[in-house]
């Protein structure tokens, strides 16, 4: 994961680091002009300079182009190998120039290491190919004292040591950083599906504790909360403010001829009935049983009657539906509507609660009103 993660940026370096070399290597050209003149050797090594640039200058165009190097390591391993060639090639045609030349090997044994990312085994291979060979180069052209062979020997050791050693820790501390800087990233992906679940769970926990389970109606409480705040609210801003509580007929015997299961079926319809005939601003809870409850801010008792009215022919058409055909339906309701003095929502609906019973002893299938300039029965 690491190697694929800097595939881009290894390609570029590469492809930078070869280029770079390779023109450096060729400018060295005219450090052997003035060391040979026009001799039969400068004309070799230019020409030597010339195969040799050349090469890592195509080399390196096709680095940049298609050097993923997990499949491709040859081609990152190839320019190394010329360049080594190169450089022990000069020794035959320039032995005076020993020295300078165990500076540049020194030189090139580092820049293997250190330019070349992420390719520990094939930098090590290239540059012991260019010491051994260098070294051999210099013994065999160079006629070395064996003193003097040591003494390069160890430098060119020390080399590469410092280069493998630097390289190694180098690609482990990066493969560390990447292997910390994933786990964080796992980390944060783990926290962000642990936040989207408990708010998911947050939300199912406010839906139960809100809705009621049947109906999907505010359930007692929560309608409780939201009535009293629209009660204020209305008595404050000196509103019309009115209460209906709902109560469908007989529905014992709807239970007992057609079985609770039914009879649910039943109480989902009236509520969902009931809930689409009233305004976005009224709020309807099931307050129990077969029971419901609804809060009109803004509503005289004149408009409630007419909607009280409504939601009894509402369900009273729920008979027509297909599956409820041989139902009767019917509900009785009562209306409250609060008094401008009035601070207590709890008395509003005992006295709706009084006048649906009210409506029950009646007969049922009634909408019964108290309130305002109204008496109760
Ligand atoms: N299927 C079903 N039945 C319920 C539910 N809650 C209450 N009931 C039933 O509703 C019936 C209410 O019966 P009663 O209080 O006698 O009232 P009723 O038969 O409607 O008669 P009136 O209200 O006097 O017209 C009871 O049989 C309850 O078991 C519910 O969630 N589902």
């Amino acid at each position: 994961m690491y190697r694929r993660s800097i595939k881009s940026r290894v390609r570029l370096e590469s492809c930078l680091a070869v280029s770079v070399a390779a023109l450096v290597f060729g400018m060295f050209a005219i450090s052997d002009y003035y060391l040979l003149g026009s001799t039969r050797e400068l004309y070799l090594l230019l020409a030597m300079r010339i195969v040799v640039m050349s090469l890592c200058l195509v080399l390196a165009f096709i680095i940049r182009r298609r050097g993923g190097y997990s499949r491709n390591v040859w081609l990152h391993a190839l320019p190394l190998w010329i360049f080594a060639t190169g450089i022990i090639l000069i020794v035959p045609l320039r032995p005076e120039s020993l020295s300078t030349q165990v500076t540049a090997v020194v030189v090139a044994t580092m820049a293997f290491y250190l330019l070349m990312p992420n390719l520990l085994t094939v930098v090590t291979f290239a540059s012991l190919y260019l010491n051994i060979g260098f070294l051999v180069s210099a013994v065999l052209f160079a006629e070395i004292e064996p003193m003097a062979t040591l003494r390069i020997a160890l430098l060119l050791i020390m080399a590469n040591v410092v280069g493998f050693c630097a390289l190694l820790r180098l690609e482990n501390l990066q493969r560390k950083q990447f292997a910390l800087l994933h786990e964080e990233r796992d980390q944060n992906q783990q926290l962000h599906k642990e936040i989207a679940n408990r708010t998911s769970l947050e939300d199912q926990l406010r839906i139960l504790a809100e809705l009621d389970a049947l109906t999907g109606l505010n359930n007692r409480g929560h309608f409780m909360k939201l009535a009293e705040g629209l009660f204020q609210r209305s008595q404050l801003d000196k509103v019309p403010f009115s209460l209906f509580m709902i109560d469908v007929d007989h529905f014992k015997s709807i239970n007992d001829t057609w079985g609770h299961a039914h009879g649910d079926r039943v109480l989902t319809r009236i509520a969902e009935a009931c809930a689409s005939s009233l305004r976005p601003m009224d709020v309807i809870g099931r307050f129990g049983g077969e029971e419901f409850v609804v809060a009109l801010p803004n509503t005289s008792s004149e408009d409630a009657q007419i909607v009280a009215e409504r939601l009894k022919k509402t369900v009273a058409e729920l008979s027509s539906e297909g599956e409820m055909s041989e139902l009767c339906l019917s509900v009785t309701i009562g209306i409250a509507v609060a008094n401008p003095e009035e601070i207590d929502l709890d008395s509003l609906i005992t006295r709706a609660d009084r006048m649906l019973y009210a409506g029950k002893r009646d007969g049922r299938n009634r909408v019964v009103m108290c309130g305002k300039g109204m008496e109760e029965e």
